[in-house]
């Protein structure tokens, strides 16, 4: 009963609906989905094209963002060798005509940019820069109802977990607290805005050092000035039930050797407290190792004619 469903099983088992994935992005989170969907690691589905541009962190050297200290991922020493060329297509409209769903792993301005073309064509959107719908027009424009169409925005929960409480939760009446924390190493959360004195703090912050807030306020606000590092702040936000009351802190700990993200939720129901400990990916740093198996859990519930899963 509990052997595994995905690694050992694979497409070759017999899996008769397949899924066509189309990627956007080809970087830590995209590279690593694309290889597992090669592998077939999600049974029923297959990369249909991936659709990149320029110069990506996965290709990158990984000194350029690292924070000298922070751990990787292993890789995986029991995968077959995956190819590493993605089946590149050139532009949206190859990548529709070669995939059912299309799975959004390329940054906020992406999700903007080529959001509302994909559920416009009828495609369902799996989205992992989930803080860019913290622009009101956009998530309005991505959520209308479905009548028009026939594609559906679906967030992916990343480097988060126990969404499915809070979203339980959150149906029987509004929580009086929701929060996040999230900690990571200092150089994963410098921004292109902040000030030269602050952006130089950060960086030449050394173990032992005590840790700095660099952020306290709401999710919207966490999500739009930290870009690569709050998405899940507006996934909780989201979660919650598009709650716009949901506190957050970003903390830059010399010594975080994992990328924390605690949850702390209290409503009706009761109180719940969630902490992850996450290993940053090892192509970018500044992305917890958990976002690409995530995106892969998400899409193994779309394949088609699955038998059971954990709703
Ligand atoms: N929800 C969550 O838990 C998390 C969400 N993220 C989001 O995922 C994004 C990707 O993360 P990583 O893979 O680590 O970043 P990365 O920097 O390693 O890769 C980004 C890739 O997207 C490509 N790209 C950028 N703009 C594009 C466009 N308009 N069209 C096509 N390709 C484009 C780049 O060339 C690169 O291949 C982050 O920027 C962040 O917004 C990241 C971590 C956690
Ligand atoms: O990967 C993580 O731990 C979280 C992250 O960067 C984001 O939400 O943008």
């Amino acid at each position: 009963m509990f052997a595994s469903r995905y690694l050992e099983d694979g497409v070759a088992a017999g899996h008769g609906a397949v899924l066509r994935v189309g990627l956007i992005g080809h970087g830590a989170i995209g590279s690593s989905v694309a290889d597992a969907l090669r592998r077939g690691v999600v049974p029923g589905a297959v990369l249909g094209g991936v659709l990149t541009r320029g110069h990506t962190a996965a290709t990158a050297a990984p000194a350029a963002t690292a924070a000298p200290a922070a751990p990787t991922a292993p890789a995986t020493p029991a995968a077959p060798a995956a190819p590493s060329a993605p089946a590149r297509v050139r532009d949206l409209r190859e990548l529709l005509a070669s995939a059912d769903v299309v799975v959004e792993a390329a940054g906020q301005r992406a999700l903007r940019e080529h959001g509302p073309a994909v559920l416009a064509a009828g495609r369902d959107l799996l989205a992992v820069s989930v803080g860019a719908l913290a622009d009101e027009a956009l998530f309005r424009e991505l959520t209308r109802p479905a009548a028009a169409r026939s594609g559906r925005l679906l967030i992916c929960p990343g480097a988060l977990g126990g969404l499915d409480a809070v979203r339980a939760a959150a149906l029987a009446g509004p929580p009086a607290t929701v929060r996040l924390t999230s900690t990571k190493a200092p150089a994963s959360l410098v921004q292109p805005w902040m000030d030269g004195a602050t952006a130089d703090r950060l960086r030449s912050l050394r173990p032992g050092d005590e840790p700095v807030t660099v952020f306290d306020g709401d999710a919207r606000e966490a999500a739009t000035r930290f870009p690569r590092n709050a998405n899940v702040a507006a996934t909780l936000a989201l979660a919650a039930g598009d709650r716009a009351d949901v506190r957050v802190r970003l903390v830059a700990a010399p010594d975080a050797r994992l990328t924390r993200h605690v949850v702390e939720f209290a409503g009706p129901l009761g109180e719940y407290r969630f902490e992850l400990a996450n290993l940053p990916d090892p192509a970018n740093p500044a992305t917890s190792a958990l976002v690409a198996p995530a995106v892969l859990r998400s899409l193994a519930d779309l394949v088609p004619g699955v038998a059971w899963l954990v709703a």
